[in-house]
């Protein structure tokens, strides 16, 4: 059975090795996870889990055919650089990080080695999540299946070019965030009618689940299927023009553009400093603190 490392242990990686174990596609025994040695919440998690963990991401490494990079984008590089020298060309490195290319990863890692850039979501955990995918140019013909099988596990997934990862980000990578908030203020009007909260808020996650599932299962497009609500003087019309109002479609719009700009330029200032050395250096001299914030985009290749 294939075997799954996670360097960083946050909210995301968990969310995927739940996912992961509760499909029956990974055993828990085959998963290994590492965090800082301050993060003592891991050890409780992954007894639960029953997974692996160590504080060396060099065991994830040395222990995993498939490597998940699961952390903030500033400590994508300095992680990166400690599996280098013993990342082997039988292991695919799966990136999450929020805004780092593909490029950025291979110039940290020996040549022809094998990325992959995921964009997945937190609803992977309940098998509901929506990830997005571009392999490298290094990546074997076989390499696409085996991380489309592994992310359909938990959800849908998709390859996609790697241009379209920062606006899947604003979309499906951060969606999640603005439907609890949806949820939270349906379920907010709820209370404010005289409904007890507990009850609006499986009423407004219910709502969301059967609209999604409509879209997906009948095929027909969102705009006729909000028509069909909207009876002739009936009530709906009366509150979507309340939404129109204050601008719920264009309130969308602008996050998933807003997030969407942010993971671009979250990977413009988070560049592996290998990169370019000298800038990279002068940066550092100045701000030692926050390194990789000054330097410019570059391609290599
Ligand atoms: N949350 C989400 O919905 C999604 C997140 N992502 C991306 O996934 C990545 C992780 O996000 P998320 O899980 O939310 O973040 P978390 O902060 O929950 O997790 C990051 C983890 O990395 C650990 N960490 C920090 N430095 C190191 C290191 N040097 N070696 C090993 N582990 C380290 C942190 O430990 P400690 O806390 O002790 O510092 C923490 O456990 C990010 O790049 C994010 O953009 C992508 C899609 C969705
Ligand atoms: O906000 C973040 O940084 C991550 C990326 C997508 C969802 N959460």
């Amino acid at each position: 059975m294939t075997r799954i490392g996670f360097i960083g242990s946050g909210k995301m990686a968990q969310a995927l090795a739940r996912g992961f174990i509760a499909s029956g596609r990974v055993e828990a025994s085959n998963i290994i996870a590492s965090s800082p040695k301050s993060d003592v919440a891991l050890l409780e998690q992954a007894k639960i889990l029953g997974i692996n963990t160590t504080h060396e991401n060099t065991e994830v490494s040395h222990n995993s055919d498939i490597v998940f990079i699961a952390v903030k984008p500033p400590h994508v590089s300095k992680v990166a650089s400690e599996i280098a020298s013993s990342f082997r060309r039988d292991q695919l490195l799966v990136s999450i990080a929020l805004g780092i290319t593909i490029r950025n990863i291979e110039a940290l890692l020996p040549s022809k080695s094998r990325v992959v850039r995921v964009m997945p979501n937190t609803p992977a955990v309940v098998g509901a999540g929506a990830s997005a995918y571009s392999v490298g140019s290094a990546c074997l013909d076989g390499d696409s299946r085996v991380v489309q099988e592994l992310l359909s596990t938990v959800g849908y997934a998709v390859e996609v070019p790697e241009v379209y990862i920062d606006p899947v980000t604003g979309l499906s990578g951060s969606g999640p965030s603005y439907m609890f908030a949806a949820i939270e203020g349906l379920a907010d009007g709820g209370v404010k009618m005289g409904l007890p909260r507990d009850l609006s808020i499986k009423l407004a996650a219910h709502t969301l689940l059967g609209a999604a599932k409509m879209v997906l299962e009948t095929g027909e497009h969102p705009a006729v299927l909000k028509e069909e609500v909207q009876s002739p003087a009936g009530s709906t019309i009366y509150g979507i023009h309340e939404l129109e109002r204050g601008g719920m479609r264009g309130l969308l719009i602008n996050a998933v553009e807003a997030a969407s700009n942010r993971s671009k330029n979250v990977g413009d200032q988070n560049l592996p400093r290998q990169s370019i050395p000298d800038e990279a250096e002068e940066s550092e001299k100045e701000t030692p603190q926050t390194p990789n914030t000054t330097v410019k985009r570059q391609n290599k290749k």
